[in-house]
């Protein structure tokens, strides 16, 4: 695990999975693990800002893809900045064979917390993917408002309908849908009068998800809330990069 501090925050990074497990403000999470995650490598960590990739959600290859189960390796770490990357093995070969190489970079400054994301295609064919970053954040499910999505296309992904955003999205059951050509700021009030700005860039959607009674034991204490690019997939062509970042402040 990777440890970085600036000012008042916080933040924990877990290779496996190259996953940020833990930011805090002022010593307030603004991340959530769920009570299920294992830290063991026996499954992905189930919290914080989770990997979805190179497949976003159930498809060809395994739910929400293999980056959020495999090793990263550390390229660099500093007091409050790190750099990871992932690149194929047989493991990921056997299930998508790309030449592909992420590198993510975690900071922490003036107490905001940017995950940067840089996908290179090192192989001599274009290749695509989706994906996003699952980030679960910790929140009274009652006072939940995500803002700044109204306008959106949506699509509910329970009852597979598509609509239109006309207003604050609040949780009162379960949610599993995407909103296309999302802005990039998102507004989310988490209760206690705690608010996280969260500002994408490179990413074309969102996603709200919370599993509701379906996990009984801890729903009420977090909602997802999710830069994607999923409705289309991303191409990259051979030696391009594609970037994409998420802050929370
Ligand atoms: O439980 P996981 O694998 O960490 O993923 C969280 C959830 O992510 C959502 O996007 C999926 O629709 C759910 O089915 C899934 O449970």
């Amino acid at each position: 695990m990777v440890t970085l501090k600036s000012g008042t925050s916080t933040a924990e990074v877990y290779l496996f999975g190259g996953v940020v497990t833990s930011f805090t403000k002022s010593g307030r999470d603004v991340l959530y693990v769920r009570p299920d995650a294992k830290f063991d490598k026996s499954k992905p960590i189930s919290g914080g800002v989770p990997h979805c990739w190179p497949q976003f959600g159930p498809g060809e290859i395994q739910v929400h893809g293999f980056a959020r189960n495999v090793d990263w390796t550390l390229v660099s770490s500093g007091e409050d900045t790190m750099t990871m990357k992932l690149l194929p093995n047989e493991y990921t070969k056997a299930m998508w064979d790309k030449e592909f190489e992420v590198v993510e970079t975690v900071s922490i400054k003036d107490d905001a917390l940017t995950c940067e994301l840089a996908v290179t295609n090192k192989g001599s064919e274009p290749f695509t993917f989706t994906g996003s970053f699952h980030t679960y954040f910790a929140a009274d499910i009652d006072a939940v408002q995500v803002k700044g999505l109204e306008g959106c296309e949506s699509f509910d992904r329970l009852k597979e309908e598509s609509g239109k955003v006309s207003a604050p999205i609040t949780c009162k059951g379960p949610i599993d849908s995407l909103y296309k050509n999302a802005p990039s700021q998102i507004d989310l009030d988490v209760g206690g009068g705690n608010s996280v700005k969260i500002t994408g860039a490179g990413w074309k959607d969102a996603v709200v998800w919370t599993p509701w009674t379906d996990m009984e034991a801890c729903y009420k204490e977090f909602v997802c809330v999710e830069n994607a690019s999923c409705a289309e997939p991303v191409t990259v062509a051979p030696g391009a990069t594609w970037t994409a970042s998420t802050k929370l402040e």
